[in-house]
């Protein structure tokens, strides 16, 4: 039911206005365009993509409140879009496709590939952070369970590894890398030098103690393939980026990615369309809402 002209009639300018927004806030905030990826992510994670991440009901518990949301910014720029979109063309374009689009253009704005995405999708009339608990992954999970996710929405191996070059933008916050550090799994080797700039950053175990945050690759603003010749040489931020590196059945494709940024962009690109449109809801399941954190 999505599809590549979706607003052709309804809203020919949808996506050359979200370019353009999309555009000013990555010059007000060189930062931004990480935080719009991940929010595509967490957004179709849970319940699929259709905007559940940005209702926030009066009185109730939210997705937005689950601390697996803890580093989700920039909600209020997507409300910004959604009313220069209702000023253009009330009540077409939802929420959950600005999200889309957001994420879309953050890539391509940050130096990599441009992607197509069928549209259409349609915006919850719930949250609930007990799903955000139970479906968004923990940076230790295991390169199995780590498949598994991706698989489920139609991955394959090679987009699997590929979507997570999304760390190739933005940060984390040591809350996400001390477990790592001070009760490190056996086999979680790190470059020495790496682990003592980590242990700077992040002293202690107490995560009140340690409120900086690290960026996930060397270049955190451009989307190159950087990030996967840090994970070969220890230097992953997570335990789950630093685990495909060493497994038999990804650290291949981690190599190929590595010295191969065309085929990287390549299989990420399809990964995004396969993400960011599973799980969508139907006509009659959705709406399009008038405010991205209510619902109508
Ligand atoms: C198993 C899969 C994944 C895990 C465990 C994971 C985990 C994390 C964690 C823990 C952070 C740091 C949050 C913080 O401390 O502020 C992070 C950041 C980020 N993640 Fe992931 N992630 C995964 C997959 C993805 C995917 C599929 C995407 C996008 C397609 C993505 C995009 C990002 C981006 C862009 C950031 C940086 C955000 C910022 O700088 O604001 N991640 N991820
Ligand atoms: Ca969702
Ligand atoms: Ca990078």
């Amino acid at each position: 039911q999505l599809a590549y002209d979706y607003y052709k009639t309804t809203c020919p300018n949808a996506e050359a206005i979200v370019r353009r927004e999309m555009l000013s806030f990555a010059f007000l905030d060189a930062t931004a365009p990480a935080a719009f990826l991940r929010l595509m992510f967490h957004d179709c994670q849970v319940q699929g993509c259709d905007a559940s991440i940005l209702l926030d009901p009066i009185g109730l518990k939210s997705e937005i409140k689950s601390s697996r949301n803890f580093g989700i910014r920039k909600l209020d720029a997507i409300e910004y879009v959604k009313s220069a979109l209702e000023a253009e063309c009330p009540g077409q374009v939802s929420c959950a496709d600005i999200i889309a689009l957001a994420a879309r253009e953050s890539v391509a704005l940050s130096g990599g590939p441009h992607i197509a995405i069928p549209l259409g999708r349609k915006d919850s009339r719930a949250s609930n952070y007990q799903q955000a608990d139970a479906h968004l992954p923990s940076p230790s999970i295991s390169v199995d369970a780590f498949l598994h996710i991706f698989m489920a929405k139609g991955l394959n191996l090679e987009e699997s590894v590929a979507i997570l070059g999304a760390h190739t933008l933005g940060a984390g916050h040591c809350l996400n890398i001390i477990d790592r550090l001070y009760n490190p799994k056996p086999d979680d080797l790190m470059n020495p030098v790496f682990e003592a700039r980590l242990r700077l950053q992040c002293p202690t175990l107490n995560p009140l103690m340690n409120l900086t945050a690290t960026s996930n690759d060397i270049t955190p603003i451009i989307f190159d393939n950087q990030y996967y010749r840090d994970i070969l040489l220890g230097k992953g931020l997570f335990f789950i980026d630093s685990s495909i590196s060493r497994d038999p059945r990804t650290s291949d494709i981690v190599k190929q990615f590595a010295i191969d940024q065309d085929y990287f962009f390549r299989a990420f690109s399809s990964a995004f369309v396969k993400l960011s449109s599973a799980n969508t809801l139907s006509k009659t399941k959705g709406e399009v809402r008038k405010q991205c954190s209510r619902v109508n």
